[in-house]
């Protein structure tokens, strides 16, 4: 597979565009929120929702009709200049329709070149390899330059193609742009001809039964987990590239219980945050993806009891050596993080 030297990796792929990072920005994503741009009542919601968020996502794709996506690209280059983002701290993102769509190229210029001071993230729909990435870097490059950007703007992959499943390594390795990578579990679904018509959660067909008793008695069997190869799958691919993997949405609005059970599910296997399609979820989210405060308490006796993060030690009758120190270190940076902008968890963790 030819692949680029580590040092032409980091080069603009424009002349005039902005250098690439080579460090990601470090940042909450706990939720990322889902606006639909072209409704003029949810989009004036936006000053008001994103000092309690911590991405504000304008989606041009799924869920926008055909006939809206020109009044959703619209409202997204308004929503931008809605908030002070940069200023403020909340992600500004755009899912965009996705590269092979009649839309895509106006969907990608007119959010660089009318957007783009303001835009972190783009959301790249549908990914099948790492050319999709490829073409969108070049075509995102060349936009920036004719911008006058100075800071690049980062791409975020959507897992939802068998292809794109597939080769989920090679996406997120694929562009210094990578910033993070969720799974839609719906075209997954589909791509993959999954019997299910649900979007995320478990389903009541999927199983295991005990074995048969001698007596003939009924035989106990538990729901499993749909998307645990899926999520680990990506959550590996990420973390070996050094970005961050999310579970996306959960589509039974109605049902918080198992929306909160799909969000932790994901929190436990290594997601950094999962996407928010209603204001009912936005607290599961945050609730959710926030370190618990006794595991912060816990993650801290850890780091205290071995300063260097070498050697071995007892707390509350549990081994802790170097490796749970790693692990303590995640929860516990993870914690500061929250506690910078979030009060009340702050309280929670040092209380
Ligand atoms: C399948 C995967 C996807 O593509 S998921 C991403 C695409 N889908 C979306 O982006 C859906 C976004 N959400 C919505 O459009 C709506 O929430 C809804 C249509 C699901 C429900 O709307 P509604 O019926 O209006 O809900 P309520 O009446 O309960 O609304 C109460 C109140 O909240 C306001 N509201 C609704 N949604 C939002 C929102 N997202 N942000 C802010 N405010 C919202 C609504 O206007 C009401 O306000 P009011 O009280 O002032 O009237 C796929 O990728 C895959 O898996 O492959
Ligand atoms: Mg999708």
């Amino acid at each position: 597979m030819s692949q680029k030297t580590p040092r032409n990796f980091f080069k603009p792929l424009a002349i005039g565009a902005p250098e690439p990072m080579r460090d990601l920005p470090v940042k909450i994503e706990r939720m990322i929120h889902f606006v639909p741009p072209h409704l003029d009542k949810v989009r004036a919601k936006v000053p008001d929702m994103a000092p309690k968020v911590d991405v504000i996502l304008a989606n041009l794709e799924d869920a926008i009709p055909a006939d809206a996506k020109d009044a959703a690209r619209a409202g997204a280059i308004e929503m931008a200049n809605m908030y002070d983002w940069q200023g403020k701290g909340t992600g500004f993102w755009s899912r965009v329709n996705p590269l092979n769509s009649p839309w895509f190229q106006d969907d990608v210029s007119e959010l660089v070149l009318k957007a783009g001071h303001q835009l972190d993230v783009i959301m790249l729909p549908k990914v099948e390899g790492p050319w999709d990435i490829h073409f969108a870097d070049q075509y995102v490059a060349q936009l920036e330059a004719k911008a006058g950007l100075t800071r690049p703007i980062l791409f975020h992959a959507i897992l939802e193609t068998a292809q794109g499943m597939s080769l989920v390594e090679e996406i997120a390795l694929a562009s210094p742009r990578m910033q993070g990578i969720s799974l839609g579990p719906a075209d997954l679904a589909a791509d993959r001809k999954m019997k299910t018509t649900r979007v995320g959660g478990g389903h009541p067909f999927y199983r295991v039964l005990e074995d048969p008793h001698a007596d003939g008695s009924e035989r106990a069997s538990v729901q499993q987990d749909l998307w645990h190869y899926t999520i680990a799958r990506m959550v590996d691919a990420c973390r070996m590239a050094g970005i961050n993997a999310f579970y996306g949405p959960f589509g039974d609005i109605s049902d918080l219980d198992a929306c909160e059970q799909q969000f932790r599910n994901a929190f436990l296997l290594g997601c950094a945050g999962a996407w928010s399609l209603h204001p009912n979820q936005i607290d599961i989210a945050k609730r959710v993806f926030s370190p618990d405060p006794d595991e912060v308490k816990f993650a801290r006796r850890i780091l205290e009891a071995m300063p260097d993060g070498t050697g071995v030690a007892m707390l509350d009758g549990k081994m802790q050596d170097d490796a749970t120190w790693k692990q303590a270190k995640v929860i516990a940076d993870l914690a500061d993080l929250v506690a910078a902008k979030d009060p009340d968890l702050a309280a929670a963790y040092n209380n």
